[in-house]
């Protein structure tokens, strides 16, 4: 195939990030904005070999789940990949997505529940990272162009809260007028949507940004439940968005939301749902999983400023949140104090050395929820959960590649999956998150693995993923395919010791194809992922 030759295929299936697979004698073409079921003539924009980068040139057949994409700028932001989808097809997308990795990776014989809805599939997110560029007297807020640094200029994001658009275009305004954002890296906006509250933190390469005072006079009168302003201080070269350093300039540098009857303090560095309203669906999952009794003790892994601790407490007997951010735990305790709980502790550590440390004290959780990010849970955090024996666990996770390897770890060392729930917390992406229960099966139903309390102490010679993982892996993240020869060879070249046929020509002229560097680097990176380099 060449590139910008036309072909005619059907879309068969998807990607993991949305895109069609249409597929030419066997050869995969992935394409954008095409749904399941649509003909269409195609044009090769890029041709990898074994597989290639098409576009629609034109639909020839169109499907009955195709809706007009309600934003004017959606397929050059890279915000949303389903909007031209029906809430029935985007559902399907998102169901088999996580029933692919469940069946694929974790090699589960179980049935993925269909996905919890959103009524209201639009203005759900109540955080905006705006990425904010002035030049020349113009300035830019929006979000990235795909696979680039530029800037789209948008007014409003759709699925965005309407207060967020509208404070943005307040600043946008005064930064014309002031000339006074060549310093702005980003500005990062949340909305607490049950009390209204909004912060507006600055994030800036310098400290001072002239006619600051004006600027948040000026939202005030826009939107007078503007409660907090924070600038944050970040002279960082590489992307990450929030510096180390911050001044509250206006307000006490954090606002408060409400999730049924319960009150949380969110300040500027805190991880917290950014969809509320599917938030309690997906809190009700996680509450109906444990199903406690009021005996029991929980460890919360990941907790955050304890969203979910709190949730649990009033079922619980105790609960014990775990969470590596500072910022995080400091909001997390003002949390219980602000909702009069006295069964609940906090404890700012990294999930894994606080499991591991239970494990040497011999302490018991009866339930473990874990809500990782989404890398998922490392291997020393998985073995202490395996050690402690919880009668039950809850499996909280944004990525479904990552839960489905974990899956299998759990279920391979005495745990059976009961349940596995998708909820849609990012409407019109391609992002979904899921709810798993997990429950111990009976000794005797399983071959029991001891770990022994070093084998907690893993180096990174002891973790290995298999040839398949690495495939997956690489699959699941870039829809390449990757040849065992090639991992091979990769594997070769950093030292880790290789299988014989892998490794030699089969005669000593014959000749091997030699991993391209594009598929050695994602070699390189998966084995780096799963900790083997
Ligand atoms: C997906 S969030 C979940 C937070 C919370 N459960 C909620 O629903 O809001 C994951 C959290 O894990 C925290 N985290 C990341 N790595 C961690 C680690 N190694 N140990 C403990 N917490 C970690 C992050 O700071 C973040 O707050």
């Amino acid at each position: 195939m060449n590139k910008n030759e036309f072909v005619i295929g059907t879309c068969e299936n998807y990607t993991h990030d949305g895109q069609g697979v249409v597929k030419i004698d066997g050869y995969p073409i992935f394409v954008k904005g095409i749904i399941r079921g649509e003909k269409a003539k195609i044009q090769i924009m890029k041709d990898k070999k074994t597989y290639a980068y098409g576009r629609v040139a034109e639909l020839l057949e169109v499907s009955a789940h195709r809706i007009k994409p309600k934003c004017l700028v959606y397929g050059k932001c890279g915000g949303c990949q389903l909007q031209h989808m029906d809430r029935e097809a985007q559902q399907d997308f998102k169901r088999e997505k996580v029933q692919d990795v469940v069946t694929r990776i974790a090699k589960l014989p179980i049935r993925v529940n269909p996905v919890l809805d959103m009524e209201v599939p639009f203005a759900y997110r109540n955080k905006g990272q705006i990425p904010v560029d002035v030049k020349h007297g113009s300035v830019k807020t929006g979000f990235y162009r795909i696979h680039s640094n530029d800037i789209v200029d948008i007014e409003q994001c759709l699925i965005q809260s309407e207060v967020i658009n509208e404070i943005l275009q307040v600043i946008k305004k005064d930064l014309k007028v002031y000339k006074n954002g060549k310093d702005l890296r980003h500005l990062l906006i949340k909305h607490a949507f049950s009390t209204g509250e909004a912060m507006v933190v600055f994030i800036s390469r310098n400290r001072d940004i002239p006619h600051l005072d004006e600027m948040i006079a000026h939202i005030q009168t826009v939107y007078p439940k503007l409660k907090t302003v924070i600038v944050n201080l970040n002279q960082r070269t590489d992307n990450v968005i929030l510096g180390n350093c911050e001044y509250i300039v206006y307000g006490d540098g954090y606002i408060v939301d409400e999730l049924q009857g319960l009150k949380f303090y969110i300040s500027s560095k805190s991880f917290y749902q950014i969809n509320p309203v599917q938030t309690v669906k997906l809190y009700q999952q996680v509450l109906a999983y444990a199903d406690l009794t009021g005996q029991e003790k929980v460890l919360d892994l990941y907790c955050g400023v304890g969203t979910i601790s709190l949730f649990l407490a009033g079922q619980a007997k105790l609960v014990t949140g775990i969470e590596i951010v500072p910022e995080a735990i400091a909001d997390a305790l003002r949390n219980v104090a602000l909702n009069n709980i006295d069964n609940v502790n906090f404890v700012c550590s990294d999930a894994a050395s606080y499991a591991k440390e239970l494990v040497k004290k011999q302490q018991q959780p009866d339930v473990i929820v874990v809500d990782p990010p989404r890398k998922g849970c490392d291997e020393i955090t998985l073995k202490a959960m395996i050690k402690m024996e919880p009668q039950k666990i809850v499996y909280v996770s944004c990525d479904p590649a990552t839960l489905a390897r974990d899956l299998k770890v759990l279920c391979e060392n005495g745990y059976e999956v009961q349940a596995i729930q998708p909820v849609d917390m990012f409407p019109q992406t391609y992002h979904v998150e899921t709810v798993v229960s997990l429950v111990r099966k009976n000794p005797d139903a399983y071959v029991d693995v001891t770990i022994d309390m070093d084998e907690l102490d893993l180096t990174a010679s002891e973790t290995k993923a298999t040839y398949q993982e690495i495939k997956d892996y690489i699959f699941e993240k870039y829809n390449v395919k990757v040849s065992s020869l090639y991992i091979a060879q990769v594997k070769q070249k950093y030292g880790i010791i290789e299988r014989e046929n892998y490794n030699k020509t089969k005669s000593d002229d014959s000749k091997q194809p030699k991993c391209p560097v594009d598929k050695e680097n994602l070699i390189a990176e998966a084995l780096r992922y799963f900790k083997m380099i």
